[in-house]
This record gives structure tokens, C-alpha cells and sequence, in this order.
């Protein structure tokens, strides 16, 4: 057994809520941490006051445990060549990759695979040493699939949850992986394992079953309900779907407010009130189908089916592993399409696509989402997609549209969503129009039915019902 620390409760993710970022003076200072992981958990934390165990955002500084209005963060250090294989490379292009759907081909490098077995032995022994004698403690994400069974070994009396952001992949794509047995072993270390949605939890059970052999429960997995079973030797492992959320009713204030309300307008103003917005955010992420929403709309401009004058896109497009080159690419194609596009129909002063690359603090964020007429969410993948959710909150109006990738986690909670494949570019662009012109009623009552599923199942509901479930069942 390790020593113990004085935490009952401890969060540990690859990312601290902040990160660290150096100024060109030499001095530091901490800035919000990118991602919906971090927008989802750090509510929680700071009210359960807990600690939260993770990278601080920068290799090569050692950061000494701070507190921070009453959450303790422990910063985990990484080398520049730890960032390099085990962030970059193992979680960023093999497993992201792999988990989403192969939409990019996965590398699979044995030193990768290395660096991010070492790496989660250290996030593994930190933990141990924050950790109180019989804490809970909940490990986030694919970049520490490994943490639970290494911390089970270093501290068998703290109980450990795990959640999975992002989609847990169909087996046959799993099978790619040549680690593939570790992956399930490291994550058979905890005593309940969450996934988004009942499909993955599924995928997960089989492999168990198939994969190493284990007795399970057969019976479909529920949401927030019906958890599988899988005997560990004498232990019994949970598997349940618990689809994450946001703080629905703090975004909903705030998004009443008049300050919003002002630079909403003002927003609307700007950009030449036109008689239609159209807004994508996202991280800068090929998985986002930032490309696909630019080729309908340059598509639909062509057709004269929308008048450049009248109809204007906003992307807000925060830079995100910047160092991996599938994202260098994407960067580039994306940049040359929104040149394409206002090359071939913008104004001198009137661009089509307005596109910021930088990180968009969140009262502005909210400001765009009252601002837009058509929210744009054409992921080809993605585990949940917080930001689907956040437009719904922010629309107490009733006014908008959201048009909804099938493939997002989201999907399976906003039925009234205008839902798109993102592969049928013809159906993406059919769908644009249609929500481009809906009548206002038939919005109005898309958007109350949405904001009835966003505003009950929140970010505190997703938080209880994953720990009640993990408490009451060890
Ligand atoms: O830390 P980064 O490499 O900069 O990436 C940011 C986060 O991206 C991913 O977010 C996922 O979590 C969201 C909340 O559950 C979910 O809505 C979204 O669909 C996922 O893509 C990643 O899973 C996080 O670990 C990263 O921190
Ligand atoms: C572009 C942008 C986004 N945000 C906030 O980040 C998260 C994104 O979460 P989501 O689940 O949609 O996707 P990933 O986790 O990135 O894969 C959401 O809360 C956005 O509001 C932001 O704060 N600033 C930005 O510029």
C-alpha cells in the first residue's frame, strides 16, 4: 500500500481545469483549460471541494500543489518527450482515432504505447499519494485507461470510478489495437466503468466477455439505469451509460442577462445584421465536420439557394493539439475553404464566413449562441458534444435551430434537433434550408422540447447519478 493522502475525493484527468501558459516576459499565469471535459467537471469539484489530479498544460515545469478557491490541484509533470508520445501520439493518434470511428488511420508505435503505460503509472502513483484511506476516487478519460487497475494495486481501499468522454468503438475497430487486452484489463481495475451512451457500455461488456473471457450479465444496458455485471475474480465490475451534461440553469441565467442580451445585439451588428447567422464552435478537430458545414454552404451558395448578402457563418474554432499532424492538415484544408468561400461571394467589408482561430472566453461564447439564427453541429463522431447543449440552454427566446449530427452523443437525447448524417451532403444542405426557413412556430416548438430534455438532465444530475451509482454499489 502507498501512503495515504487527506483527499475523500479526487478527480484525476489528463488536464488540470487550468493549464499553465508562458508569457513572452518569462512570467506564468493560469488561463481555463480547452474542452467540455473541464467545462463539465470543474462545477462539480469545486462544490464537492475536492482535489483534482492532472497535467498542467506545459511539459517541462515542475508545479508545486496549489489551492484555488477551495479545490486542490496537483499538477502530474510531463517531459516534452512524455507530451510527445503519450499525449500526442498514443492518445491523440492512436486511441482518438481508433475511438472515433477510424475516421483518420491509427499509428500504432510500440513507444508510444510505452510512454503512456509509464505515464499512467505516474498520474496512478499521484493519485495514490492525494487520495485519503478509503476515498473515492474518479478517473476520466482514454488517456488513463490504465490508472484503475494501478491504483487498485497501490491502494485497494479507495473505490474508483471510471467515465469515458468519448465513444467506446465498435468491436471489430477495437480489435485493431495490438494492446488491446491491457486497455480492458486497466480499465477492469475499477469498480464502475461509464460510458455516454448504452451502445458503448455494450461494446465494452463484449469484449470483456469475448476478448478475456469473463462472466457477465447479457441483458441491454439502460440509461442511467440496467448496469451490466462482470465477475473480476472475487470483485464485480459495474458497466453503465451516464450521458453528460452541462450547468443547463447557469448558462440559462446568464444568458437572460442583459449584458448577453446587449452583445448579442451588438454581435448581430457587427457583423452587418444580416437576415441570417449561422454559428459553428468547436474545438479545431477533424472529427468536428468543421469542413463538411463549409462544403454545404459553399455548395448552397453556388446553387443560389443562399444569398451571401443575407446569410452569414460564424466559426469559432478554438487551436487544439496543434502538434499532431492530422490537425496541422485539417487546419490548412479549413482555412483554404473559408478563403474559397469569401474569395468566390464575400464583399469588400462583408465576408460569408467569419472565422476566429483562438480560444472564445464563455460570455462572449453565450453571446454568439443568443446572436445565432442556425447552430451548426455536423460532427462525423464525437462522444457527446456539449456545445449542442449549451445553444439549447441559452435560447429561453425559443428562437434558433439546432441542426445535429446523428453521430454525436447528443443526438440520442435531442430528437427535435433538426438531425443530419453528416456523410449526405445533399441531406445536410436540404436540412440547412429547411431550418434556415422554418416556420416560427414549428421552431418554437423544437426548441421548448429541447430545452425540457436539457434543462432536467444537467451536469449535476449526469455527476449524482455516476457517484450514486459508484457509492452504493461497492
Ligand atoms: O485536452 P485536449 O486534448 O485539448 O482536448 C479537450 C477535451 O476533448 C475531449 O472532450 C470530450 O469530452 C466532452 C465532455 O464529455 C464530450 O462532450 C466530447 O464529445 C468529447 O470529445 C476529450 O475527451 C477530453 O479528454 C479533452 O480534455
Ligand atoms: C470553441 C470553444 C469552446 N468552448 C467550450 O468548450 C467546450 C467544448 O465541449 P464539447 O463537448 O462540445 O467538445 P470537446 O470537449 O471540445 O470535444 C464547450 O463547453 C464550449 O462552450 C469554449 O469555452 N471556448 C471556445 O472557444
Amino acid at each position: 500500500m502507498s501512503p495515504t493522502g487527506t483527499s475523500d475525493f479526487v478527480v484525476v484527468a489528463n488536464r488540470l481545469p487550468v493549464d499553465l501558459e508562458k508569457l513572452p516576459d518569462g512570467s506564468t499565469r493560469w488561463k481555463r483549460s480547452p474542452g467540455g471535459l473541464v467545462t463539465a467537471l470543474e462545477p462539480i469539484l469545486r462544490s464537492n471541494r475536492g482535489a483534482w489530479v492532472g497535467w498542467p498544460g506545459v511539459p517541462d515545469v515542475e508545479v508545486e500543489p496549489i489551492v484555488e478557491e477551495g479545490l486542490q490541484l496537483h499538477p502530474v509533470p510531463l517531459s516534452s518527450a512524455e507530451l510527445s508520445n503519450y499525449y500526442e501520439g498514443f492518445s491523440n493518434a492512436t486511441l482518438w482515432p481508433l475511438y472515433h470511428d477510424v475516421v483518420v488511420k491509427p499509428v500504432y508505435d510500440r513507444d508510444w504505447w510505452n510512454t503512456y503505460v509509464e505515464v499512467n503509472r505516474r498520474f496512478a502513483e499521484a493519485t495514490a499519494a492525494t487520495a485519503a484511506q478509503g476515498a473515492t476516487v474518479w478517473v476520466q478519460d482514454y488517456q488513463l485507461q490504465l490508472v484503475p487497475k494501478m491504483l487498485r494495486m497501490l491502494r485497494p481501499d479507495v473505490t474508483i470510478g471510471f467515465f469515458l468522454h468519448i465513444p467506446f468503438p465498435p468491436v471489430e475497430l477495437f480489435m485493431q489495437l495490438p494492446w488491446r487486452r491491457e486497455i480492458i484489463e486497466g480499465l477492469l481495475g475499477a469498480d464502475l466503468i461509464g460510458f455516454h451512451l448504452p451502445g458503448g457500455a455494450e461494446n465494452f461488456m463484449y469484449l470483456a466477455r469475448n476478448l478475456l473471457g469473463l462472466n457477465t450479465t447479457r441483458a441491454s444496458i439502460g440509461t442511467r439505469s440496467r448496469f451490466g455485471e462482470i465477475n473480476v475474480g472475487f470483485r464485480s465490475v459495474r458497466v453503465g451509460a451516464f450521458p453528460i451534461s452541462i450547468d443547463s440553469s447557469g448558462l440559462d441565467e446568464l444568458a437572460r442577462s442583459r449584458a448577453v442580451r446587449n452583445r448579442a445585439a451588438e454581435i448581430r451588428r457587427e457583423l452587418g445584421n444580416p437576415e441570417r447567422i449561422m454559428l459553428g464552435v468547436d474545438r479545431l478537430d477533424y472529427t468536428k465536420g468543421i469542413d463538411i458545414r463549409l462544403r454545404a454552404i459553399r455548395e448552397l451558395l453556388e446553387e443560389d439557394r443562399l444569398d451571401p448578402a443575407q446569410n452569414i457563418m460564424v466559426q469559432l474554432a478554438t487551436p487544439s493539439r496543434e502538434r499532431v499532424e492530422h490537425y496541422v492538415r485539417m487546419r490548412s484544408a479549413i482555412e483554404e475553404q473559408v478563403g474559397r468561400i469569401n474569395g468566390e461571394y464575400g464583399q469588400v467589408g462583408h465576408p460569408v464566413v467569419h472565422y476566429l482561430h483562438r480560444p472564445i472566453d464563455r460570455h462572449e461564447l453565450i453571446a454568439f449562441f443568443v446572436a445565432a439564427d442556425l447552430m451548426l453541429v455536423t460532427p462525423l463522431r464525437d462522444g457527446m458534444n456539449l456545445v449542442a447543449k449549451e445553444y439549447v440552454a441559452c435560447r429561453s427566446d425559443l428562437g434558433g435551430a439546432l441542426l445535429l449530427s446523428e453521430f454525436t452523443g447528443a443526438a440520442a437525447e435531442l430528437r427535435q434537433a433538426y438531425l443530419v448524417n453528416p456523410h449526405d451532403l445533399d441531406g445536410v444542405k436540404n436540412t440547412m434550408i429547411e431550418a434556415l426557413t422554418q416556420d416560427r412556430e414549428e421552431g418554437r416548438r423544437r426548441m421548448r422540447s429541447l430545452r425540457r430534455q436539457v434543462l432536467a438532465y444537467d451536469v449535476d444530475r449526469w455527476a449524482q447519478s455516476f457517484l450514486s451509482a459508484l457509492r452504493n454499489g461497492r
